[in-house]
């Protein structure tokens, strides 16, 4: 049976692209809002191009809308644990209120994904020391969420120090699980490890946080090949939503399912607006998790 307890969500990132703010910009937040409440989503996180909370806040609830979270930059290596929890602290002060549920937290010293370096090759590492001034900062910053009713959820991301599985398990047996949660993300882990189910098998318990992104394997291909960065990457169309790409998102689903899990899925597929038409794309999403997911589960309620 489908578990009620699963939000649906779409990011604003088909929209508009925090990573290239050049990209979409003539997709507004009231068009945006519009767009998933016809593509049938529940919510969706909070882009960089967001109003403050009392605004975003009056048009959420004409449509309905609720906010799962947002991205966070955490410079712990770099900047130390004091300059990125205060940060972090208005970060948190934002996302109550909205009334969100996660803080999603990657750490980007060193990272490469807005940089012209080949995102196949060229990631960086931390040293033993740093990782652990990023496990124990990232503990501090887990408790400052949860002093914002949030919970801390980690995103391992392409180009990163913590983008493997072999990172995240490194990470994960080195934060306190009370504090520090993982945000798991198809499109990342597949494309760096070529496999999208250990992850999810090996840390389901510590998952409080899914995006459902889906690769196009020709265009990974190509991308790789020519080691391209991130950002010309996705607009290669690397990335799509699911039901569009290679992965196979009902057994991820089912293993979600299996273990009861409770929060947002967002659909999170970075592609450029001028060429993916961002509401068709939502509606190709909801097609397939209507069809493929839900519809397939015995005794559904949508
Ligand atoms: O969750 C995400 C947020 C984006 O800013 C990022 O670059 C994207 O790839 C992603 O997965
Ligand atoms: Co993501």
């Amino acid at each position: 049976m489908q578990d009620q307890q699963i939000l649906w969500g779409i990011a604003p990132i088909g929209w508009r692209n925090d990573d290239m703010p050049e990209i979409g910009a003539e997709n507004n937040l009231r068009q945006l809002l519009s767009d998933i409440v016809v593509a049938g989503f529940q919510g969706t996180e909070v882009g960089g191009f967001f109003p403050e909370a009392d605004v975003l806040n009056k048009e959420l609830h004409l449509r309905n809308l609720k906010i799962a979270g947002q991205w966070f930059s955490s410079f712990i290596i770099r900047d130390g644990l004091a300059v990125t929890a205060e940060a972090f602290h208005r970060h948190c002060q934002y996302l109550k209120e909205v009334k969100a549920s996660v803080a999603v937290v990657s750490e980007q010293t060193y990272s490469i994904q807005g940089t012209d370096k080949n995102v196949f090759s060229e990631k960086p590492s931390f040293t033993d020391e740093e990782w652990e001034t990023l496990c124990l900062g990232l503990n501090e910053l887990g408790k400052i969420a949860g002093q914002y009713d949030l919970k801390l959820v980690y995103h391992h991301h392409m180009g990163t120090g913590v983008q493997t599985a072999a990172e995240v398990e490194r990470l994960m047996e080195n934060t306190d699980a009370y504090h520090v949660h993982l945000l798991y993300d198809t499109g990342h882990i597949f494309i760096s490890d070529n496999d999208f189910t250990s992850l999810l098998d090996r840390h389901i318990d510590r998952i409080k946080h899914v995006h459902f992104k889906d690769v196009r394997k020709e265009a990974l291909a190509q991308c790789r090949q020519e080691g391209k960065s991130f950002m010309q990457s996705f607009l290669n169309g690397m990335f799509t939503v699911p039901g569009d790409g290679c992965i196979d998102f009902t057994k991820v689903y089912q293993t979600l399912l299996d273990h009861h899990y409770k929060g947002w899925i967002v659909v999170e597929a970075e592609q450029d607006p001028a060429i993916a038409n961002p509401l068709e794309y939502a509606l190709i999403a909801r097609k397939y998790i209507d069809e493929k997911l839900i519809k397939s589960q015995p005794e559904t309620v949508k």
